[in-house]
């Protein structure tokens, strides 16, 4: 059943919500694309680590309820939730850096299904300009200011070494990003309206060994 889903909810989202809908809508997306119509809160629960209650309790608080026995639709799910966080149809991303991780990146197959284009790649080394990365060619990275403007990209992707990070976000903030996605262990300073996000997979395995070993003292006691 489609459902009404609105500017009051959206406005009062709190971060916990905001991260728990991000991971339902990652996991229907991808129940989808395996051919999927329908999905349970216990699933979503069982996929995303999150209590099957509080997953009820999260899309009832969206407007979106389901249905005894069959669950929650899957594309009005996703429809809703995209709604619900303001995510657009598709997104335009300058990637910088044009190395080992870059090209992994830009050439993802999974980043377009979810509505992230890589619509830029730059580099400074000038072996690598011209080169095709992905299907992208890689520009200069004086280029950036303009092609940001043109291509309406609001998302930076860093994936340089630590020593040009600030550097580059220091550009990508002058051209007009508005979130960066930072590879590199730089804690980077930007100005008050742009959200950085570190994709740190130490502090994601310290979080693991936390939970084990919270897992493992309870079993003990
Ligand atoms: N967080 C993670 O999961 C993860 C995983 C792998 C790598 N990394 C980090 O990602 C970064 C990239 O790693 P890599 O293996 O791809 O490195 P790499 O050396 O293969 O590639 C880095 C690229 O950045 C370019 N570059 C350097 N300075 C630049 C500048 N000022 N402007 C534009 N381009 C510039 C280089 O020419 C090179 O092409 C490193 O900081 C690495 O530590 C993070």
């Amino acid at each position: 059943m489609k459902q009404e889903v609105g500017g009051k909810v959206r406005a009062t989202l709190q971060p916990g919500l905001t991260n728990r809908l991000t991971k339902y809508l990652r996991v229907t997306q991808q129940l989808i694309e395996e051919g999927r119509d329908a999905v349970s809160s216990k699933e979503l629960g069982d996929f995303t680590g999150i209590n099957p209650v509080q997953v009820r309790r999260d899309l009832n608080a969206i407007g979106f309820s389901g249905t005894r026995g069959v669950g929650y639709q899957a594309y009005d799910l996703v429809e809703a939730v995209r709604a619900i966080l303001g995510l657009k149809q598709t997104y335009n991303i300058a990637l910088v850096g044009a190395g080992n991780l870059g090209s992994a990146i830009a050439s993802s197959t999974i980043l377009p299904k979810r509505g992230f284009v890589i619509h830029d790649v730059f580099d400074n080394d000038g072996d690598k300009i011209g080169r095709t990365v992905g299907n992208i060619v890689v520009k200069h990275i004086d280029e950036l200011k303009k092609s940001v403007g043109e291509a309406d990209e609001i998302i930076g992707i860093i994936a340089t070494p630590s020593a040009s990070a600030q550097e580059v976000a220091n550009l990508m903030t002058d051209a007009g990003i508005r979130v960066i996605l930072n590879y590199t262990d730089v804690l980077l300073h930007v100005p008050y309206n742009v959200e950085v996000h570190r994709i740190d997979p130490t502090a994601q395995l310290m979080h693991t060994l936390y939970y084990l070993t919270q897992v493992g003292g309870e079993a003990a006691s």
